[in-house]
């Protein structure tokens, strides 16, 4: 049936569209050519809904809003970082490391997000579940939530089987949008684009989520089928898979490195378009990570460098406790 083989390519034509706009930021196509051809999928789709998957551009917001989220529990818990605040500390860190492993190892730096923890489950290539963090072992079932974020394939580029943790965002533009648009309105503003990011994904109506602008940075693997031997090869293959990664992230062969990277964006991170609120440490080689191991409730073999809590005027911005 010749509609089957065009909302096939439909469907993978508007998928390889929204991955260069949202996750490539190097679009091929204009918007119009990419709202035409979603239209005439629309229109197949209505004509024949036997043939919607759940991986359609058109999918991607929710029917019915729930009545509550389910409870979901992780497969492997959402480990919570330990903290280091200044340059002796990281020092001290990196040297606790070295005399446990009895050798120096190689780092991996990367921003860390401040927006919402949560977890992705694709079973052969296809999103499952996305749940937030919660405690660390059991979180809500926000699926229908995440799927409204663009930068968030339903589909992976191949058909592993693989469970990945990340932040989901408001960049700083749409944040100052939203408040905008309340302010016009005199609803009450959020007060930061975490605040606005989570309240976002506690929507019940993924319709509104939906219109929030959110995006997604992946930065870890729970359990997976990759072959990676380390970090920064498993966030490569995540990439490859179309997960977004975050292009900032650099491997330090010395603390001095380490340093220079958290000094470079302590003065950068105003230009940059979402909000960190520190640098995370992690070593590479997941054989080292493995002989490092845990304490109770965080990694051993990562840590995060919080950044000094900024001086605001605070202004008297009420929160949004309505969401
Ligand atoms: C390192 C990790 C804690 C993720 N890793 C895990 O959650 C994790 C979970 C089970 C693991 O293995 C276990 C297997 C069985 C039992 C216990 C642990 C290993 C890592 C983490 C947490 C927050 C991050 C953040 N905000 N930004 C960035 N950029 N990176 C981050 N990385």
């Amino acid at each position: 049936m010749i509609e089957q083989a065009r909302i096939e390519e439909l469907r993978q034509k508007l998928n390889q569209y929204s991955y260069e706009y949202y996750v490539q930021d190097q679009p091929t196509v204009p918007d119009s050519t990419y709202d035409q051809l979603l239209r005439e999928l629309t229109e197949l789709e209505t004509a024949h809904p036997e043939l919607i998957t759940p991986d359609s551009p058109t999918q991607r917001v929710g029917a019915a809003a729930l009545d509550a989220f389910e409870k979901v529990t992780h497969d492997l818990p959402m480990l919570s970082l330990g903290n280091v605040f200044d340059e002796t500390e990281i020092r001290e860190w990196v040297a606790r490391i070295e005399r446990s492993l009895g050798r120096s190892t190689t780092y991996v730096a990367e921003l860390k997000f401040d927006g919402l923890a949560i977890s992705l489950k694709y079973e052969d290539g296809q999103l499952v579940r996305g749940a937030t963090r919660g405690d660390g072992t059991v979180g809500e079932n926000i699926t229908q939530n995440l799927r409204t974020i663009k930068a968030l394939p339903l589909r992976l580029r191949r058909n592993e089987t693989v469970e990945v943790r990340g932040e989901a965002y408001m960049p700083k533009q749409s944040f100052e949008r939203l408040n905008a648009d309340r302010a016009a309105r005199e609803e009450a503003l959020f007060a930061n684009p975490r605040n606005a990011a989570a309240g976002s994904l506690r929507q019940l109506d993924s319709s509104i989520t939906a219109s929030r602008n959110l995006s997604l940075f992946v930065y870890g693997v729970g359990v997976n089928t990759l072959s990676a031997r380390s970090h920064s090869e498993a966030m490569l293959q995540l990439a490859e898979l179309g997960l977004p990664t975050n292009k900032e992230m650099q491997t330090c062969e010395t603390v001095e490195e380490i340093l220079a990277y958290i000094a470079h964006w302590t003065m950068e991170r105003s230009n940059l378009p979402y909000e960190i609120d520190g640098i995370v440490l992690k070593v590479d080689r997941y054989d080292d990570q493995e002989e490092l191991g845990f304490t109770a409730k965080s990694p051993r073999f990562a840590t995060a460098y919080k950044f000094a809590a900024e001086e605001v005027m605070t202004t008297v911005e009420e929160v949004d406790f309505s969401v």
